[in-house]
């Protein structure tokens, strides 16, 4: 299929750092900004009705799990269109690293149960080929991209790398890069943030007996400009850091504890811990 036409006004997210990026994969579809916001294409059916259906009861239920839930996710904006392709809907979300300066973003994906009950068994074994490790960690690291504050570069991280990396290089190869870990600057503070964020999201979680999710990932982003100036690091780092869930496509209807995830967030809390405790 040839790349389709990018919409007028649109550009390829640039800041993506997993997932079906445009002009590539099957459909050639993949995630856009314009104006501040993320365009998320529907992924071919089931998948995107599922997501796009998620968000829209989220941000439209009056109901307890659903207020406690929105400010775990990126805000949803509705649904977008473009005359350039009309058979394709977009959600429109909001922008998670539009409003740091030198934007840090990791991807883990959570969860070591990646497939949902509906996958082919092939679709189950390409799942668990992808990582060895994540039956042990209950998470996978999806990909990231980090900002060195000494030369000034940036470095990404593809996901292709990261399934290929072994358990004891979930450290040195993934979150250490992420966090800094080695400047001189490291501020251990983001991390503590992060884990304030995932034990948010596993209060929610403790409670809701409503979906079981696959395949979904947290995604966390912090500003490098704390990690270049001594006035950032005293003040509230809380201002540098975000966390938000993302990708709905694998959301379940359930009726039990949705062990799977929780467990993954357990290990994510464990891995960030030994990033301070170096
Ligand atoms: O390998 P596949 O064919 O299962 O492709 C994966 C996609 O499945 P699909 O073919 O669209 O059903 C898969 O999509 P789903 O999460 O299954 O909707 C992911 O995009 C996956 O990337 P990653 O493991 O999250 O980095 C995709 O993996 P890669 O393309 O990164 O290998
Ligand atoms: N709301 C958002 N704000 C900023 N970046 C986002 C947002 N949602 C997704 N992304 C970026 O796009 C990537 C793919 O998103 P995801 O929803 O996982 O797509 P897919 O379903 O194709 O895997 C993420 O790894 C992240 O880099």
């Amino acid at each position: 299929m040839d790349t389709p036409p990018l919409p007028l006004g649109t550009q390829p997210l640039s800041n993506q750092v997993g997932g079906h990026a445009f002009g590539r994969g099957k459909t050639k579809l993949g995630m856009l900004e314009k104006d501040g916001v993320v365009l998320k294409p529907l992924q071919t059916p089931p998948r995107g009705e599922r997501e796009l259906n998620f968000y829209k009861e989220a941000f439209s239920c009056e109901q307890k799990w659903a207020l406690d839930l929105r400010p775990l996710l990126p805000t949803f904006q509705g649904e977008w269109h473009t005359d350039q392709h009309p058979d394709v809907t977009y959600c429109a979300l909001e922008n998670i690293t539009q409003r740091f300066r030198f934007p840090c973003i990791l991807d883990a994906k959570v969860g070591a149960m990646t497939s949902d009950p509906l996958a082919t068994p092939e679709k189950i074994r390409r799942e668990k080929a992808k990582c060895r490790w994540k039956a042990k960690t209950g998470f996978s690291l999806i990909g990231l991209k980090v900002f060195n504050p000494t030369n000034s570069e940036w470095k990404t991280v593809n996901s292709h790398y990261l399934r290929h990396i072994d358990e004891s290089e979930i450290l040195s190869q993934g979150l250490n890069i992420f966090f800094n870990r080695n400047h001189a600057n490291f501020n251990p503070r983001i991390v503590e943030i992060f884990i304030e964020k995932i034990k948010r999201i596993q209060l929610w979680f403790e409670e809701q007996r409503k979906f079981a999710f696959y395949s979904s990932s947290i995604l966390f982003v912090y500003d490098a400009a704390i990690l270049l100036n001594s006035a950032d690091a005293a003040a509230d780092c809380s201002q540098f850091a975000d966390a938000r869930m993302i990708d709905f496509a694998h959301v379940f209807p359930s009726g039990e504890r949705d062990e799977n995830y929780i467990t993954g967030l357990e290990g994510l809390v464990q891995y960030f811990r030994k990033v301070i405790d170096l």
